[in-house]
């Protein structure tokens, strides 16, 4: 077994509103997991901290402000020991609070969700995780 493996980290973000539906993304048609849902981040870059690339992947795909004060860790998904690696870890922060009104980037689509619908939804393997994550939760 790797003693040292290399992980990608991604954040992700759980935007909810007052009747409890997450704000999710679908994935530009020509990217990898293209036409795909999932919660809106992305990869945090060499030597950034998790919670300021949550809030630059925000501010660039959603062009919400949000505050990195405002985030709040609620739980987190990873590749399968037997991927390929590297894996990802991916981390999963409630956005407690922004500023603006969510948009989505060209070619990418946008919707609110609750946890049930989600469910239904097409999305890559981590973020079906972290939707029944969720949905275990709430029960
Ligand atoms: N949300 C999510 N992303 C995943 C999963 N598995 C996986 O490989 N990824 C990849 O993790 C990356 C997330 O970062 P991103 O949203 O910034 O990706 P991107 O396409 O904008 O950037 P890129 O062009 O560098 O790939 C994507 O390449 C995405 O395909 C998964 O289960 N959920």
């Amino acid at each position: 077994m790797e003693r040292n493996p290399t992980w990608i980290p991604v954040v992700a973000a759980a935007i909810a509103d007052t009747e409890g539906r997450f704000l999710l993304q679908q994935r530009p048609i020509d990217k990898h997991h293209g036409g795909l849902w999932e919660f809106p981040g992305g990869k945090v870059e060499a030597g950034e901290n998790p919670r300021f690339a949550l809030v630059r992947e925000l501010n660039e795909e959603l062009t919400i402000l949000v505050k990195e004060t405002a985030l709040v860790p609620i739980a987190f998904a990873e590749s399968p020991p037997d991927n390929p690696s590297p894996g990802i870890v991916m981390q999963l922060y409630k956005v407690v609070e922004f500023q603006g009104i969510p948009v989505a980037e060209a070619g990418a689509g946008l919707g609110w969700f609750a946890l049930a619908e989600a469910a239904g939804l097409p999305m890559p393997p981590l973020d079906v995780a972290l939707v029944d994550l969720l949905a275990e939760r709430a029960q």
